[in-house]
């Protein structure tokens, strides 16, 4: 029985895909074999021995300590682009709320509860909707930080919307660059970007190279009265910067899913409470599929979409299944292998693949290898993790 041990709510359409007959799943288990969760905290959490697997039902996965992890060998899922169709349309929204007082005439019309004559009210509101004019979208020019897939479904929604479109990002995946339309602008640099936009959008991943990477430098950069969106991370937004460029007005609007307590009150900030995800579609799509991935891994060993470790695969062959995780060094394979022929265990199939420091491997035997085997494998130099599974048809 695999025990998988759940933080935050997880959609009962992924979780509901663990077969009850092999899996207990449940909030406090006690030695699990594998987290699932979305943005809870880890970095505080001592991690128990058993730990094999901590699925992320989600993108971003800096709250969870990846290079401890991977020391450990514990591999680490998300779930690209599960939910980067929810946050591109907050961002639709975000650009929308930006522009035309929504909100504040919406409250004002809500305010008028003493008007109990329509006809009066209808003139009202006439004589003051003034207040809340606003601009349009369209003909304006949205500049994308970061075009994976929520980043490239923006840049081609704000084609759609008839704006013009420019993009900035050093490492553009082959697979995001096949999405992305050919009418988007490359930009080569962050400031050459903030320059020529008037709606800028981060969807980069909080991590060393991306922490106060909107900094007073950047907003100086920024066309003045341009609006900044953030549904990526607060921390990539320096906060005193910040400040001083709403204070200033260089900056006409700051969207964000993360709000500071020195934003609140501040008519400019437009913040939402963390949604960017929160549909019932991507909350499904993003359970769904990490919950398909930790099961491929708990019990084939496959690892798909991890962040920290090599994707690896191989199909089940009717064999005992050995994998295990090194440090990606010269002579570790060989050493496995030699301890497999010294008992005569024939190898049937077998992968291997790295990944900056860490290996990955999969081989499967036709007989089960017996515990003096196993021992020696685990105690081969660099073998760090080390896992046997019965033969599956
Ligand atoms: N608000 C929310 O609810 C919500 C939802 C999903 C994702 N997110 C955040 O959005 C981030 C992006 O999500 P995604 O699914 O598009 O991830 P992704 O990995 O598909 O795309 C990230 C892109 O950013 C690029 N990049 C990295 N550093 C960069 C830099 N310094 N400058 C420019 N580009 C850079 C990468 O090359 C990649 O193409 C996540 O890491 C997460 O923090 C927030
Ligand atoms: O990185 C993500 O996927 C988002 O920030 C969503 O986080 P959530 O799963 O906690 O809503």
């Amino acid at each position: 029985m695999y025990k998988v041990r759940t933080y935050n709510k997880i959609s009962e359409k992924g979780l509901g895909l663990f077969d009850s007959e092999r899996y207990n799943i449940g909030e406090g288990l006690e030695s699990p074999d594998a987290f699932i969760l979305r943005s809870q905290k880890l970095h505080d959490e001592a991690f128990p021995d058993s730990l094999l697997a901590i699925a992320r039902a989600g993108a971003g996965v800096n709250n969870i300590p990846i290079p401890d992890c991977t020391e450990k060998g514990v591999v680490v899922f998300n779930t690209p682009g599960a939910n980067a169709n929810a946050v591109k349309e907050l961002v639709v929204a975000g650009m929308l709320l930006a522009s035309r007082d929504v909100y504040g005439g919406m409250n004002f019309v809500q305010s008028l509860t003493d008007m109990d004559d329509a006809g009066e009210m209808a003139k009202r509101l006439e004589a003051e909707k003034k207040r809340f004019a606003g601009g349009e979208i369209a003909g304006k020019t949205l500049g994308i930080v970061g075009l994976g897939a929520i980043g490239s479904m923006v840049a081609n929604m704000g084609l759609e919307l008839g704006m013009s479109v420019a993009g900035f990002d050093p490492a553009l995946s082959v697979e995001a660059a096949w999405r992305l339309s050919s009418r988007v602008q490359k930009v080569d640099n962050l400031h050459a970007l903030l320059k020529i936009c008037d709606f800028v959008s981060l969807h980069i991943p909080a991590n060393e190279h991306t922490r106060g990477l909107v900094d007073d430098e950047a907003f100086a950069a920024m066309k003045p009265g341009g609006c900044l969106i953030n549904f990526a991370r607060e921390e990539i937004v320096d906060p005193e910067a910040l400040v001083k460029a709403l204070d200033e007005g260089r900056l006409h609007r700051y969207v964000a899913d993360f709000p500071r307590p020195e934003l609140l009150g501040r008519p400019e900030a437009i913040l939402m409470p963390h949604i960017g995800a929160s549909t019932a579609e991507a909350e499904q799509n993003c359970a769904v599929m990490a919950t398909r991935q930790l099961m491929d891994y708990l019990e084939n060993g496959n690892i798909t979409n991890s962040v920290n470790f090599p994707q690896t695969r191989m199909g089940r062959n009717g064999g005992w299944r050995i994998t295990f995780a090194n440090r990606n060094v010269p002579k570790v394979l060989g050493s496995v292998l030699s301890v497999l022929a010294d008992r005569d265990i024939n190898v049937i199939d077998m992968v291997n693949k790295s990944r900056g420091e860490i290996a990955y491997n999969i081989i499967d035997v036709e007989s089960e290898p017996g515990p003096g085997a196993l021992e020696a494998i685990a105690a081969a130099e660099g073998v760090i993790r080390l896992r046997v599974l019965p033969p599956k048809a």
